[in-house]
């Protein structure tokens, strides 16, 4: 059944794959977004635009939504450690805001951009939702003080939600793609050496316990992510907080990404060994059980190479 829906964030990476993805499929879509990182360009037709904060957020929902993605939120795990306080205030701040103009206006269903970042250094690996959540960042114990925040909203005013924790999100969709300024993400830094953009690659550390000795992760298409949303929309049920992993729950290293990213664009791509980034697990790898279990979700696009390929021919187009 088609809806209306609010997105918050709709203006940046994954909140504009999201929203054409709900265009798509026949519902109407408003995007809130005060274009701190996120693009004008990244809003899709078709989707109405507010210019504003999620602060702000009374101003803006009311009781002819259906239900509201929210991914505003600042995500620099580097700059949370050097100023927590902007984090609160905007990942906490800003969600406590939109809960209660939610509450305020009988909007009843969220879904919500959680993080693997809530698990912090894993003690198992693929890491289930049971796991132990022991942020190692300000960003991270921020995601999780929202996810604590819409179980308490579910469980005392009946809202139905899902937290979906990404794991490491990559690839574009069309013309809606990543594009972070500064990026720190490394599939969109390695396409930039491949460009010519930049001289060399940085690995950061490679002496890890891991096979070549960089670390792994678990990269899922943005694509199969926007749908989980689509899904998870539908599996809200009242008073519940159901959250799931999303990641294919393979792992790659690296390496192989550095590997990937020259097989699949044909040019060279020069590393260099850089010291280890503080706060880097050695490995993230999802168990995405969950997901399949309650969402009914299957990713259909693991393929490394193939998620590289889009992410390339999305940087293409903008470098033209
Ligand atoms: N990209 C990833 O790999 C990844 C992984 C795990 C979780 N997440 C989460 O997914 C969400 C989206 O990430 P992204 O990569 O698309 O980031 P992004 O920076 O591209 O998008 C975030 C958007 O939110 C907007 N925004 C920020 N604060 C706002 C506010 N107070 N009011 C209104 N708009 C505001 C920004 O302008 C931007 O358009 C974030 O919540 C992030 O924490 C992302
Ligand atoms: O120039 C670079 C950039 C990254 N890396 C490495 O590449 C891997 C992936 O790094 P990203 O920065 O692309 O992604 P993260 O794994 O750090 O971060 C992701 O997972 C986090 C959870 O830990 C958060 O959810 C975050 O939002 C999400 O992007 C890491 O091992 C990192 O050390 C490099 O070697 N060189």
């Amino acid at each position: 059944m088609s809806g209306k829906y609010l997105v918050t964030g709709g203006a940046g990476y994954v909140g504009s794959v999201v929203a054409q993805h709900l265009i798509e499929a026949g519902h109407e879509v408003v995007v809130l977004d005060n274009l701190t990182t996120g693009f004008r360009e990244g809003v899709p037709e078709g989707a109405s635009f507010i210019e504003g904060d999620i602060r702000d957020a009374a101003k803006w929902v009311d009781s002819t939504f259906d239900g509201v993605l929210h991914f505003a939120a600042f995500s620099q795990v580097g700059e949370s450690v050097a100023k927590p306080e902007k984090y609160w205030d905007n990942n906490v701040g800003g969600t406590m805001a939109l809960l209660g103009a939610m509450r305020e206006a009988g909007v009843r269903r969220l879904v919500f951009s959680s993080t693997a970042a809530t698990y912090g250094e894993p003690r198992q690996v693929p890491i289930p939702e049971s796991a132990p959540t022991s942020p190692t960042s300000p960003y991270g114990a921020s995601k999780l003080a929202v996810d604590h925040m819409i179980t308490g909203e579910a469980t005392a005013h009946g809202l139905g939600a899902v937290s979906l924790r990404y794991f490491n999100v990559a690839g574009a969709y069309g013309r809606y793609g990543e594009r972070h300024d500064p990026e720190s993400h490394l599939i969109p830094l390695v396409l930039q050496v491949a460009q010519g953009r930049r001289e060399a690659i940085s690995v950061y550390g490679d002496d890890y316990p891991t096979l070549d000795g960089t670390c792994v992760r678990d990269y899922i298409h943005v694509a199969d992510l926007a749908e989980a949303h689509l899904l998870a929309l539908e599996a809200a049920a009242p008073g519940e907080h159901l959250i799931c992993n999303l990641g294919n729950g393979n792992g790659f290293s690296v390496r192989e990404v550095v590997e990937t990213v020259r097989r699949v664009t044909g040019h060279p791509v020069p590393e260099v060994v850089a010291p280890r980034r503080e706060g880097d697990p050695a490995v993230l790898v999802a168990s995405a059980d969950a997901a399949r279990e309650k969402l009914g979700w299957s990713p259909s696009r693991a393929d490394l190479a193939g998620i590289v390929s889009d992410a390339w021919q999305f940087t293409q187009q903008r470098a033209n």
